[in-house]
């Protein structure tokens, strides 16, 4: 193959040899699967009472969930392929002044749970792209329509003066001042200084957040103060407000203190009223669309959260490797740069690193028609968002539409006028946006939905997942934050599980039934409450009781329940490991999976229901990127945070407290006293499992005294519920 004639190559792919091996063992997997469904259904129908047909009726609905749960994990498996791109050669096939252009958009929603401080090093880490400035433009979109935020900005403007120039000439590879600081980096004269400037910045813009306003000291300037006067009037609230759109940095104008020129950085807080519903992050997204559109109209977007900064400054010719390869895949629509995470402790308590969800998952659906959009880190082509491949729309004005080519500055008038206008809230009333153009509405997981319907269009995706991260974000380090994202998505992916658009139904129909299934998969995520929660509590409840509900060890269907648990464990904790995970992380996913079954997921279906039925409606709770000291010194040494009280803590309490006594009473009535470990060695199993599992709530109720440890009545309130439960449980059982 050595030849020295042999072109560059620009990216390689390679089949997991893997997926031969999943395969045979999904065979053998379903065989078993349905062997014990049928068993089920045999002895439901030769139940003797009416307590055992409930009993066995529970189980079987909850391994029907667990079966169906797990037919549809069998999409990530088939074919999960691993790429790799060679960014070094991309210049040999495209010069850079023929590099297209790129918009990047950078949401933020509450300056008081993402300090604008570091929306503003994200921002400040993507205007440092090694790319030619020209072709870049840094969008801001502030759904708080915040003075502090947009005060940060124009510091932030200023301080790009003197960081841009500085990256590109010592090319280093941290471009976020924040972490560049907090690294090992060369302290000299120049250096300091800059660390000085940016210091300055920083504790200006955290003394405005502080203060809840921008007083008139910390107004630099004439044109600061006409901007901020001009817009945060008396009746300006966040809910109520006209569009802001600031210019902060103009590529034909502004230059860096060498004279060299910079990219566009333009603010936008969308108009809000209160009688118009702005469809959260989706909505903010879509006007971000069209403003572009109006101003620079690149070919190529990137959608970023604001703790997402760049860990990589040549990001983007990574992922022109793909876009500038037109055979690669045809119809390619985006693509899905994992989310990775800074600060993460050892053993990733709370698996927010989602490795499953981020990371292993796309890989195989980069083998099927290509990975789902997670809402950061991802490139679009522009015209995506208009139509499906074959089927394309014109937006209501030709200046949206992806080919048209702007010609004026974005400083022109005319330009700022229309950039008003399209941002104006009501703006999309009688339009196609929300439903096939842009970002589509009807869910608040805007992103896994967004990207569903691209694909179902008939758009494809690919996965890229550079060994140096290209992003890295924050994660939420409590648990009650932790638990609430996730009841977030719940709601969201229920709402597309129920639509008219059900991945089951329709989606299946669009992509046929692998990539369909994946994305039922995670549609139905929150069923997943079923199973776990019945497992959390049943055989608990019926080994206190002494009565047996699974087959003995001496029965051969004790083998098909061994077989089934330690595949699924063994099968999930290789996955983990192999992509590059730890053991003790692995544990702490599978945990993390336990919990979100008791809170997250059944809290998430209630909440749907009532959302459903019209009783109360949850918005988009943001999830705080603030780093209190106490807390974070607490997660660092990985104790669980519980803290506060929250319903969502009581099914995990009364599940920690009912699985040690059955574990620890039943066991020893059942081991000792009656020597009937066969009959009750599942139910033994299962109760000691679920207190491996607890050992951090147990913690967390009787040996700390820090304020993260579980509300004292939340213990009270919980034990009192399971000596409820056992009552009721007991007379029912034994009627
Ligand atoms: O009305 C809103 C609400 C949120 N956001 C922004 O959306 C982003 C994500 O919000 P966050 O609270 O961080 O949510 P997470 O649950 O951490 O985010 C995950 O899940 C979201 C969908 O629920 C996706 O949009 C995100 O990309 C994905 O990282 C942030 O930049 C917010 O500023 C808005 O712009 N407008
Ligand atoms: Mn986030």
């Amino acid at each position: 193959m050595a030849s020295g004639t042999t072109k560059p190559l620009l990216h390689s792919l390679r089949r997991q040899r893997r997926r031969l091996l999943n395969r045979v063992f999904a065979a053998a997997y379903t065989s078993v699967i349905l062997a014990l469904l049928y068993h089920h259904a045999l002895t439901l129908l030769h139940s003797t009472t009416f307590t055992y047909f409930c009993i066995s009726f529970t189980i079987f609905l909850s391994d029907i969930v667990l079966a169906y749960m797990w037919s549809t994990t069998q999409s990530f498996r088939m074919n999960p392929v691993t790429r790799q791109e060679y960014p070094e050669n991309l210049e040999k096939f495209l010069d850079r002044k023929d590099f297209p252009a790129v918009d990047i958009f950078i949401c933020t929603a509450d300056p008081y749970k993402e300090p604008p401080i570091n929306v503003v090093n994200t921002a400040l880490s993507v205007l440092a792209y090694d790319f030619p400035t020209e072709k870049l433009s840094v969008y801001v979109s502030d759904d708080g329509g915040s003075e502090l935020t947009l005060f940060a900005f124009m510091e932030a403007a200023e301080f790009a003066r003197i960081w841009l120039p500085f990256c590109r000439e010592t090319n280093i590879l941290e471009r976020c001042p924040d972490a560049y600081f907090s690294s090992n980096y060369a302290q000299n004269p120049k250096t300091l200084q800059i660390k000085m400037k940016y210091d300055n910045m920083k504790t200006r813009v955290e003394s405005v957040v502080e203060k809840g306003k921008v007083s008139d000291e910390y107004i630099s300037n004439e044109k600061q103060l006409q901007v901020l006067s001009q817009y945060w009037t008396q009746d300006f609230t966040r809910q109520n407000h006209p569009s802001v759109i600031q210019v902060l940095l103009d590529t034909n104008k502004d230059k860096d203190i060498t004279g060299y020129s910079m990219p566009n950085l333009v603010y936008v807080s969308r108009e809000k009223s209160k009688a118009t519903p702005h469809n959260f992050k989706a909505g903010a997204l879509n006007a971000m669309l069209r403003v572009s559109s109006i101003m620079t109209n690149a070919p190529i977007v990137l959608t970023l959260d604001c703790d997402m900064y760049s860990n990589d400054p040549l990001t983007i010719q990574r992922v022109l490797c793909y876009i500038s390869d037109e055979s690669i895949r045809p119809n390619l629509g985006y693509i899905q740069i994992p989310q990775r995470y800074h600060g993460l402790n050892k053993a990733d308590i709370y698996a927010s690193e989602h490795k499953r969800l981020f990371l292993i998952n796309p890989v195989g659906l980069d083998g099927l028609e290509g990975p789902n959009y997670v809402g950061t880190g991802c490139f679009f082509c522009r015209c995506t968002f208009f139509g499906g491949p074959s089927s394309p729309i014109e937006p209501e004005i030709p200046e949206l539409g992806p080919n048209y080519i702007v010609n004026k500055s974005i400083m022109d008038q005319e330009i700022l006028d229309q950039a008003h206008h399209v941002s104006r809230c009501n703006y999309e009333n009688l339009t196609d946006w929300g439903s096939k153009i842009g970002f589509r509405y009807g869910s608040l997981v805007e992103d896994y939905y967004t990207g569903y319907r691209l694909q179902c269009e008939g758009w494809k995706s690919i996965f890229c997942d550079p060994n140096r991260p290209a992003f890295l974000g924050d994660v939420p380090i409590s648990l009650i934050d932790v638990l609430n994202q996730n009841k977030r998505w719940s709601v969201g992916l229920l709402e597309v599980a129920f639509s008219k658009y059900s991945p089951v139904t329709y989606g299946i129909q669009a992509m046929g039934i692998l990539m369909g299934q994946a994305y039922a998969h995670y549609a139905l995520w929150p069923i997943w409450g079923v199973p776990i929660t019945v497992y959390a509590f049943l055989p608990s409840l019926t080994l206190l009781n002494g009565i047996p509900i699974f087959p003995k060890v001496s029965d051969p269907w004790f083998l098909a329940y061994i077989f089934l648990f330690l595949g699924a464990y063994i099968q999930d904790c290789l996955d983990f490991i192999l992509a590059k995970g730890t053991f003790l992380r692995w544990w702490s996913d599978q945990r993390i999976w336990l919990i979100r079954g008791l809170s997250s997921f059944p809290f998430g279906s209630i909440e749907y229901i009532a959302k459903h039925l019209g009783m109360a409606t949850h918005g988009f709770n943001v999830t705080s990127k603030v780093m209190d000291d106490e807390l974070s010194k607490r997660y660092d040494q990985g104790i669980f945070e519980i803290g506060v009280e929250s319903p969502m803590f009581l099914p995990l309490a009364m599940a920690a407290i009912l699985n040690l006594m059955a574990f620890f009473f039943g066991g020893i009535v059942q081991i000792f006293k009656e020597r009937n470990l066969d009959g009750f060695f599942v139910h033994v199993f299962i109760a000691g499992f679920g207190v491996l599992n607890c050992l951090p709530i147990y913690e967390a109720m009787v040996l700390r005294s820090d304020k993260g440890r579980m509300p004292t009545r939340t213990t009270i309130i919980s034990t009192l519920l399971v000596g409820g439960l056992c009552a009721a449980a007991s007379y029912v059982l034994k009627m």
